[in-house]
């Protein structure tokens, strides 16, 4: 058996967190000998009938003889007893022995220790789980209480290492999950999350208490009081000493939340119903977020924690009528333009995924109030041209290039500075391409090395209106020089030197915003304004894609995609399928808010290799990896030219889909611009195998869709990231017919 992770355990106080670490480390066999001590004989003796202590005794002095090397003792008791636990120790602690504690507060901790000793000695090491209750006492104990809980150390430079290991192996075993911290942050962050909610919930309760209607206040309080009161349930006696022991810390908590108290008020009194909206929507989505954090589901950095791998069996075909999630490019801009409209901007079929919520988020970080998103209805307050605010930190952009881009113009005209940061994909995309045509405008923005996030924009500079060449067919760069123009003195035009998606011109011109549109040329002049109206966002043509390809290459599909966004700078996929011999249909054609719209017919139909048109790639840009898929389907070779820019999206998708083609068997070979791929006509196009999507929606969707025309089960490895673009893909490709699970 392995050495258990201490000697004997001394238990200072078994109260809930002193007796479920006792329990615990029983349980898992942790510790040879658990030495319960509490003041009053009869806690002792219930330390004993409840299994918590071997040996229990009412005075420190009497079990410090027996210690040795190896063994902890962990004080449990309100935070400003620890000073008394300390002095006791002073003079009679075996060398070798490690001490910590469980309270709250750490600064008062280290203060008591300088007292005690003149300085933090090498085998201290403070320590805090977070996990208690508001429940209290022996009887509370659990062993289980730790379970997937953080323990927070706060090592100083003093704290020798082999007293921290031990302290962190013993968390362990108890279950626990141990992070460290410098003392004072510690008492920072937990005086905002934990102590101010205490301090309020006693002063709430007490405030209604008092009310001389109490009674009746209490025998009508609901769930709302219950959920938001329990921890004023807490122990007394140590709340009383962790607010004197951090004292500042919970002072400056205070006096933020009395601020935003007091606004609320003066809001309820003016009856400001937008400020209200403001504070609920940005409370109500941080809590969400919250809640997904906890489970794991969060957009930011914790999705990257998360393993998604899919499992798609071979064969199969596809049918029925589907709707796929709202259009990402219109999706974004509903939420930039309606933000910077006065009045408010209704968007209907709004996509509710990562992407399009981090920019989302990032407005309401920016002081805009925006309601939902509930099944796809958004509204968003408008605030003007000129109406953003500083927002609070760094605008965080996950995965998505098209936030982080087209937020750069807009934020290069305004009065404050702003960083704005991204996930590790998004770190390492090409930012010079908006940085620079926004330098000549006037902008300062900094770039990380090379040209990449973070993006630093300072604030306060005049822009003037340039020409812009687009040196690459980019609707990112486009709209993001268009959206400066909004900023910038005169006229502000871009020139592309091939057709790329024009929704930032027409929403504009939507929203009442004159766009000059000659050819390749669109210009705006700055100073106008936009008014707020409603946007009706049809379903992205480039998550309809993956079914159009799964229909094209299954034998006995039909499919139905509804109401789908064929903007004539998107439909290049419908182009290129078709030119493949695809059978695809385009039905009730009608246009909607300014966006040409149509249900998508398509049944399968051999396929036969082609050499793409250049002029169609960036019309189908993002399309490519499905396309790659139904080229190893169709009859022949197929070969693509003049698409470097797939080298720059969340993955570089010429080398990813080629590495992955491979594996299964197709024969691809990835050229600088391109790739050239034989396909295999009919049968079975691909064998099976393990591919990494690279952590790329598109990639790992591709592969998903390749699984109807393979021999063997196809697993794609980091697809945590679908939830980028298509939210639900999973469970709508099963309806749809595929054999596709997560695990
Ligand atoms: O403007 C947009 O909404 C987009 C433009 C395209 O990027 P580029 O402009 O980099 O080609 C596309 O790949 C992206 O998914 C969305
Ligand atoms: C390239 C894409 O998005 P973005 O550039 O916004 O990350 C995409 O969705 O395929």
């Amino acid at each position: 058996m392995a050495e258990p992770a201490v000697g004997r355990l001394v238990v200072v106080g078994v109260g809930l967190i002193g007796g479920s670490l006792a329990l615990a480390l029983k349980a898992a066999g942790a510790c040879r000998e658990v030495i319960g001590v509490a003041r009053h004989e009869d806690t002792c003796q219930q330390a004993l009938e409840l299994g918590i202590a071997d040996r229990a005794v009412t005075s420190l002095a009497e079990v410090l003889p027996v210690l040795e090397a190896g063994d902890v003792v962990f004080v449990a008791v309100p935070t400003l007893a620890v000073e008394s636990v300390f002095r006791e120790l002073r003079d009679h602690l075996p060398a070798g022995v490690t001490v910590t504690d469980g309270a709250s507060v750490k600064g008062s901790v280290v203060e008591a220790a300088a007292k005690t000793w003149g300085g933090v000695p090498e085998f201290l090491v403070p320590g805090h789980p977070i996990a208690g209750s508001e429940q209290s006492g022996a009887s509370a104990a659990r062993d289980d209480l730790y379970i997937a809980h953080r323990v927070i150390l706060t090592p100083l430079d003093g704290t020798s290492g082999e007293h921290f290991q031990r302290v962190e192996r013993m968390w362990q075993a108890a279950g626990a999950e141990v992070l460290t911290m410098p003392v004072r942050e510690h008492d920072e962050v937990l005086a905002a999350t934990s102590h101010l909610p205490h301090v309020i919930a006693y002063g709430l309760v007490d405030t209604l208490a008092h009310d001389s209607e109490n009674e009746n206040i209490f025998r009508y309080a609901a769930g709302g009081f219950r959920d938001f009161t329990r921890i004023a349930s807490s122990d007394p006696t140590m709340w009383r000493d962790i607010v004197l022991a951090n004292r500042d810390a919970i002072l400056s908590a205070i006096d933020l939340y009395t601020a935003n108290l007091t606004a609320l008020r003066s809001a309820i009194a003016a009856g400001d119903s937008d400020t209200l909206m403001g504070i609920f929507t940005r409370a109500k989505a941080a809590r969400d977020h919250f809640t997904r954090m906890l489970a794991k589901k969060a957009y930011t950095e914790t999705m990257q924690e998360q393993e998604v791998t899919f499992i798609a069996r071979p064969g199969g075909s596809v049918s029925g009528k589907l709707r796929v999630p709202g259009d990402k490019s219109m999706s974004h801009r509903s939420i930039m333009l309606g933000s910077l409209a006065e009045g408010i901007t209704e968007v209907e079929g709004f996509l509710e995924g990562e992407d399009a919520l981090a920019t989302l988020q990032a407005f309401r970080d920016m002081g805009v109030v925006i309601e939902g998103p509930d099944r796809g209805r958004v509204v968003i307050h408008g605030v003007g041209l000129h109406g953003l605010q500083v927002p609070p930190g760094p605008l965080y952009l996950g995965n998505s290039g098209t936030s982080m881009r087209l937020l750069a113009g807009l934020l290069a005209g305004q009065s404050f500075d702003v960083t704005l940061t991204g996930d590790e994909s998004l770190s390492k995309r090409p930012m010079n391409r908006v940085a620079n045509p926004l330098r000549d405008m006037g902008a300062k923005i900094d770039t990380g090395p090379e040209g990449r996030p973070p993006l630093k924009i300072s604030g306060g500079h005049q822009l003037h209106g340039i020409d812009y060449r687009l040196p690459m067919a980019s609707a990112q760069v486009k709209s993001c020089v268009l959206l400066a123009g909004l900023y910038a003195e005169g006229e502000t035009s871009t020139t592309e030197p091939a057709p790329t998606r024009d929704h930032t011109e027409r929403m504009l011109t939507g929203f009442g915003y004159e766009v000059q549109r000659d050819g390749a040329r669109a210009s705006l002049r700055g100073g106008g304004k936009l008014r707020g109206g409603r946007i009706d966002v049809p379903a992205d043509i480039s998550s309809a894609t993956f079914f159009m390809v799964a229909a094209a290459i299954a034998p006995g599909s039909e499919v139905l995609l509804e109401h789908v966004g064929i903007n004539p700078t998107r439909d290049g996929v419908i182009n290129i399928l078709r030119a493949m011999g695809a059978d695809i249909e385009l039905l009730n054609r009608r246009e909607v808010g300014g966006e040409p719209v149509a249900d998508i017919r398509v049944r399968h139909a051999p396929l036969t290799g082609i050499r793409i048109p250049e002029d169609q790639v960036p019309l189908a840009i993002d399309e490519f990896p499905a396309i790659f898929v139904a080229a190893a389907c169709a009859d022949g070779e197929t070969v693509l030219t003049g698409a470097g820019e797939l080298r720059v999206k969340e993955s570089d998708r010429i080398q990813a889909m080629a590495d992955g083609l491979q594996i299964l068997g197709v024969q691809a070979e990835p050229t600088p611009d391109g790739i050239v791929i034989q396909g295999a006509g009919a049968g079975a196009a691909f064998g099976g195998g393990t591919v990494d999507s690279l952590g790329d929606h598109r990639i790992a969707m591709s592969f998903a869709v390749a699984s109807l025309r393979a021999r063997d089960t196809i697993r794609i490895l980091n697809c945590a990231n679908v939830a980028t673009s298509f939210p639900g893909f999973v469970q709508l490709a099963q309806r749809a017919g595929l054999s596709l699970a997560e695990e």
